[in-house]
């Protein structure tokens, strides 16, 4: 095997899966077309049935003398959605918005082509359809500052965790017998499977002989440490959150789902009300569809922006510039955050690894939170180990990472008969900020992205100090006993030395990339208020990724659907609905 030969298997792979989606076998697990006429009102319209905007269609909809019309551009996901083995058939097909970020400065990088390629779902259940399943809540402390900023002490942790209880259902008994009981519902909609498969222990036994914890679980009292992943999964199948909140009630009736419908514009009254939306329809007719009570846009961290400028409501100077009429003047697109990754292959000698299975994830894995001064409860970094055979991780390189066949071959070369442990090292608080901005005033071109990966120098140089901090773990006993060697990814950096910081500088130009977490672009505090209303107009909210104001110190899905959980209270309680 070699890097263009697993390129070409991921694409044969798609190929054939777009025969089973023809076949529409899994359509009945997902709500019917709505029957929309023009100018027809709702009480309230939902753009975007992705992560949060399931969420939200699902809790307004519970009151049944409400009407809630969700406008989704993409249409049900495909079986390979299910497979947790296989996110990666998603990637660069029609369940993905295929965005490309502007030249960003890494022209030099290990890339397969010097401007990356962008990943979002388009589809129900948006990125959580697609990505890779990780579920962690972020830091207490990012919550308390989150309500420091948008001066509103709900948004504190105490105030958030009960909105991520009452999302979860989770059947872990390890769990549900400890102490952590407490920090999850076993009633909620989501499906949570902890990773228990054999292996990891001996993994974390080294980072323990670092000096680190390791714990079951991580929450508010286990914050930096070690443990086994949480996946939003059920045994053998993904949870998206399409799955957990829409699929249960694919019949209600007060609830329509419009799908493969592109919203291109959110109209205002003469008092700047959201009133409706425009819409492109599956067979391109453009509609107006009438809102009573408010607007929700759930169109995610890209298409949000985009959305809200094509509507008149963005930084003034930049709407004059495409002649489109500003409603309100506000920082939207501005404030782009993401967390930086650095990629450490290991070569393993581990034994053999179950062979892979589509209804598991590959190999198994585990992470850490580590701050670089022990005593600290605020992590500085975060670190993704997914231990596997040689193969997958070759399909990772170079169809998700897209990296260059020369560094994906170099990673794979010495592997034959052993495993190979994939180290994410994760810039988790960076202080570099990126944009996005219109390209067009049409509705169908993408944005102009600039995720601004390490535009901040001090990004780099901690992004050194985590990488050096994490290769300790090169000595312990389970290492040692495991001959783990590093894969010589980036040859060109060798001629520093590996114990320079002048090597690291070389090399996380070549084998980073951004881990697909980015928020931030319609902020709280800047863009939206504490009840997720945007400035300056009325019966508009925006509940998505892009309203956090700094990104999670973890991954960021769940607290995208403790969003939607709190949002859809906020706006019950300020129509009178509860
Ligand atoms: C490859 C990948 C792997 C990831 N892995 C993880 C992980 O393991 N764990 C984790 O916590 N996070 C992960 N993430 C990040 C996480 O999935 C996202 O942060 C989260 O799902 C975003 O949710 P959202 O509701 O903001 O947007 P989305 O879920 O993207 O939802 C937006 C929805 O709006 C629709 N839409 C957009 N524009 C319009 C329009 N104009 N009209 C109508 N509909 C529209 C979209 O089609 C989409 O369905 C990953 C991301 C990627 C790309």
């Amino acid at each position: 095997m070699n890097a263009a030969t697993a390129f070409k298997v991921m694409k044969d792979l798609q190929n054939a899966f777009r025969i089973v989606a023809f076949l529409h076998l899994y359509d009945y697990l997902w709500p019917h077309q709505a029957v929309v006429r023009d100018g027809v009102s709702y009480d309230f319209i939902v753009v975007g049935g992705g992560t949060a905007g399931s969420v939200i269609a699902n809790r307004l909809s519970e009151i049944e003398h409400i009407n809630v019309l969700l406008i989704e551009a993409g249409g049900n996901p495909p079986y390979e959605s299910d497979l947790p083995a296989v996110p990666l058939l998603m990637q660069r097909s029609r369940y993905d918005w295929n965005y490309t970020e502007e030249l960003d400065g890494f022209q030099d990088s290990c890339r397969h082509t010097p401007s990356r390629k962008i990943t979002f779902g388009k589809m129900l259940g948006g990125t959580s359809s697609l990505n890779y399943m990780v579920y962690h809540r972020g830091q207490p402390s990012d919550y308390d500052s989150w309500a420091e900023i948008a001066n509103d002490a709900t948004w504190k942790w105490e105030h958030v965790l009960p909105y991520f209880i009452k999302s979860i259902k989770l059947n872990d008994a390890q769990i549900l017998q400890s102490e952590s009981k407490k920090y999850y519902g076993t009633d909620g909609l989501l499906q949570l499977t902890k990773d228990h498969r054999k292996g990891i222990d001996e993994f974390l036994d080294a980072y323990r002989e670092l000096g680190h914890d390791v714990f079951h679980d991580f929450n508010e009292n286990n914050v930096v440490g070690f443990s086994a992943q949480m996946f939003t999964m059920a045994s053998k199948s993904r949870y998206s959150s399409a799955l957990a909140y829409l699929s249960p009630l694919k019949n209600r009736r007060n609830l329509h789902v419009l799908k493969n419908t592109l919203v291109t514009k959110i109209l205002f009254d003469e008092n700047k009300k959201a009133v409706g939306v425009e819409v492109l329809t599956e067979d391109r007719k453009t509609m107006t569809l009438k809102a009573k009570k408010e607007v929700i846009v759930s169109a995610g961290v890209m298409n949000t922006p985009k959305l809200l400028m094509l509507s008149g409501v963005g930084p003034e100077e930049h709407l004059k510039l495409n002649n489109i009429e500003v409603v309100s003047n506000l920082p939207v697109g501005e404030n782009l955050q993401e967390h930086a990754n650095v990629i450490i292959v290991h070569d393993i000698d581990i034994g053999p690894l179950p062979p892979p299975n589509l209804y598991a994830l590959t190999g198994f894995s585990f992470t850490g939170f580590i701050s670089l001064n022990q005593s600290s409860k605020i992590p500085d970094y975060q670190q993704m180990t997914y231990v596997t055979l040689p193969e997958p991780l070759l399909y990772f390189c170079t169809f998700a990472f897209r990296f260059s066949e020369e560094v994906c071959n170099n990673i794979y070369k010495n592997s034959v008969n052993k495993s190979q442990a994939m180290n994410e090292i994760i810039h988790i608080n960076p202080k570099s900020r990126g944009k996005v901005l219109l390209k067009s005033t049409d509705p169908e071109d993408a944005p102009i992205i600039d995720v601004g990966l390490y535009s901040n120098k001090d990004d780099i140089e901690n992004h050194i100090d985590y990488i050096l901090d994490f290769l300790r773990v090169m000595n312990t006993t389970y290492y040692n006993k495991v001959d783990a060697v590093m894969a010589d990814a980036a040859p060109k950096c060798n001629k520093y030395g590996k114990e320079t910081r002048e090597y690291w500088r070389c090399y996380i130009m070549c084998m980073s990339s951004g881990m697909s977490h980015m928020t931030s672009t319609c902020p709280m505090g800047a863009v939206v208020d504490s009840r997720l209303r945007v400035h300056g107009v009325k019966g508009l909210r925006i509940a998505d990724a892009s309203v956090m104001p700094t990104i999670t110190r973890g991954n960021p899905m769940a607290a995208v659907i403790m969003i939607g959980e709190k949002v859809s209270d906020m706006i019950k309680q300020d129509h009178n609905l509860i």
